[in-house]
């Protein structure tokens, strides 16, 4: 298999659809075998039967669930240890990120790159649709602690469209515990701490307003960030002391 597209999807029965054509009518146009993984838990609205029926019509789609709801960093996590592709891509169900931004992403791939991430916030990006005010701010906020504390030189970690080779995917997921929406930097700072190389491209973007991210759930990002900061530091100082 060359590639893998995973799919978190919660509750997306209103948009997955029409989403899920359109990627595999790009993939299948190219002559790369590929699989799409759409990776429910829990969704209390029809999205599973939803992708079921589509999956008996478009070859390669499979849909893999589980009863109850861990969050979207669970959800590509599975995603990305069962998948088989040689090149390993998650997207949001709402295809935020056009499809074909995956040219750019291979491309840094194929120049060396372990993990090619899609990204908001470089010169050459374009956002179509920015996010309300406070979204913006949420993410420029967390992004500027990130930067400062765990992983300076990505200005956007929150995109939802990264590309991973086989190894650098089997390897980070393995180590990642976050369920939720801080798993983003959670394996980029465990993949750069595993000596993976990272890339940032720009991407086009667009914001669906039907988020299920919240403001409140902002001090728990934090406490991630912070969390994992002290684990990264004990493994390097014990790592040292072993030396
Ligand atoms: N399986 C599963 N999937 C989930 C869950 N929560 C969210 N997802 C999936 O994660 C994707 C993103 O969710 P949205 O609701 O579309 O979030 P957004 O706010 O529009 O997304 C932006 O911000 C997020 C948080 O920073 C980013 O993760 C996301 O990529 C994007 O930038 C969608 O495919 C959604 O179904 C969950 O609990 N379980």
């Amino acid at each position: 298999m060359e590639l893998s597209l995973i799919i978190p999807a919660y509750n997306e029965a209103h948009r997955i659809g029409p989403t899920l054509r359109h990627f595999h009518a790009f993939l299948a146009a190219r002559p790369a075998s590929f699989e799409i993984l759409v990776v429910d838990d829990g969704s209390t609205d029809d999205t599973v039967a939803l992708v079921t029926a589509l999956a008996a019509e478009l070859p390669g789609l499979h849909v893999l669930c589980s009863p109850a709801n861990r969050g979207k960093g669970h959800a590509v996590r599975r995603g990305m240890l069962v998948a088989t592709g040689q090149v390993r891509l998650f997207s949001d169900a709402d295809g935020s990120t056009p499809i074909d931004e995956l040219d750019p992403l291979l491309q840094a791939l194929s120049e060396g790159a372990d993990i090619a991430i899609g990204s908001r916030y470089l010169a050459a990006s374009q956002v179509m649709r920015p996010q309300p005010w406070f979204r913006r701010v949420w993410s420029r906020l967390v992004n500027r602690v990130v930067q400062r504390v765990l992983l300076p030189g990505i200005v956007d970690t929150h995109c939802g469209f990264k590309a991973f080779t086989a190894a650098a995917a089997e390897h980070t997921f393995a180590a990642c515990t976050v369920d939720g929406w801080s798993f983003d930097l959670e394996v980029l700072a465990r993949a750069r701490a595993q000596g993976f190389g990272i890339r940032e491209v720009p991407v086009r973007w667009q914001n669906d307003e039907r988020s299920k991210a919240r403001l409140r759930q902002l001090p728990r990002e934090f406490r991630h960030v912070y969390r994992l900061r002290q684990q990264l530091r004990q493994s390097r100082q014990q790592a040292g002391s072993w030396s």
